[in-house]
């Protein structure tokens, strides 16, 4: 369904643009129909870009992105791909205009993708899809943004991509903003819907929501994609130094802070990075015509090289000095 190929970010900034920013660098993997796949990395790693130039946000400055084999920058009428594609974010109050109740963003969807359909059936439609994402109707039909919870706001944008009976949906970090008990409701709710063969790109800092949600995870590092594959591969046997330190770095349940390693790590595992390198994978990612600068390194799970263009400057130091 979803296919980047060596999908590129360049932004211009500083004064007067002077100044070029690499945001995503050829960055390629795929999203099928009923398929969660995560995007994870830290802060700035490019996740967000990549969600916005899947929605057509943001324009890509290297390599493709195609929907079907259609590249999406070729697709004319913008209504036709946001019939497919929808994108829910991390703050749903800014999707919605405070001074016009919630459901107006159902209206807007009639108005412009259902002209014919009568008022007594469209009605219809939008309670069951909010049946369909758990509230009542009877519960947030009427009201204005500020009687909502974000919980009930972020289920009402998921609601309107039900209505739209999109194929893709973009969840850029959209329970970030959730208490514990709502994200939950949430995820499942991204289950059911799953179920029903909707593609999702799952853009998350959070590795532990990651693993919960995703068949496939991608793991981004400035920009790059620093391992990639089937999510318990890529969980459960990590091979590139970044993602095991990320792992890594993840507070354990029953692990208080004062007890943490002082390397920065919570099981101190800097020590083993750096037995890591040279890296094992430099000639199979630099061989690689499919997946340039990644070796398979089994079934559908892919790492780059750790030392390469790219690679983060303390890794090529470390590696300099194995
Ligand atoms: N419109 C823009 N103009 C210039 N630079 C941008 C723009 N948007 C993002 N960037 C830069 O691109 C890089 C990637 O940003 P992006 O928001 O994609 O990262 P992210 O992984 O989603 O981060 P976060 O998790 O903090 O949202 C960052 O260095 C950011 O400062």
């Amino acid at each position: 369904m979803l296919k980047l190929d060596g999908v590129s970010k360049v932004y211009r900034v500083g004064a007067f643009g002077g100044r070029a920013l690499t945001a995503v660098s050829g960055v390629g993997f795929e999203v099928g129909e009923g398929e969660v796949v995560s995007l994870i990395g830290e802060s700035g790693s490019g996740k967000s870009t990549i969600g916005r130039m899947v929605l057509r946000l943001t324009q890509v400055s290297g390599g493709t992105i195609t929907l079907d084999g259609r590249d999406i920058s070729s697709i004319r009428d913008r209504k036709e791909y946001y019939r497919q594609v929808q994108g829910v974010f991390q703050d749903p109050f800014s999707c919605f205009n405070p001074i016009f109740r919630a459901d107006r963003v159902f209206a807007l969807i009639k108005e412009q993708y259902f002209p014919g359909v009568g008022a007594r059936e469209w009605r219809g439609r939008v309670e069951d899809a909010l049946e369909s994402v758990r509230l009542d109707p009877g519960n947030v039909l009427g009201k204005y943004p500020h009687q909502l919870s974000g919980g009930q706001l972020q289920r009402m944008l998921i609601a309107r991509a039900v209505l739209l009976d999109i194929r893709l949906l973009v969840a850029d970090e959209i329970i970030s903003m959730l208490d514990a008990s709502t994200r939950i409701d949430v995820l499942n709710l991204l289950a059911d819907l799953r179920a029903r063969g909707l593609g999702i790109l799952f853009v998350t800092h959070d590795l532990s929501l990651g693993n919960y949600v995703s068949d496939r995870t991608v793991v981004l590092r400035d920009g790059r994609i620093a391992e990639m594959g089937p999510t318990p591969l890529v969980f459960g046997d990590p091979r590139h130094p970044y993602t095991r330190s990320l792992l890594a770095a993840v507070p354990r349940l029953h692990t208080k802070w004062t007890d943490a390693p002082v390397d920065g790590t919570a099981d101190g595992t800097a020590e083993e990075r750096a037995e890591d390198l040279p890296c094992a994978y430099h000639e199979a990612a630099q061989g690689s015509r499919t997946r340039p600068g990644l070796a398979e390194v089994a079934d559908g799970h892919f790492v780059a090289c750790s030392g390469c263009a790219g690679a983060a400057p303390e890794e090529k130091k470390m590696k300099e000095r194995a």
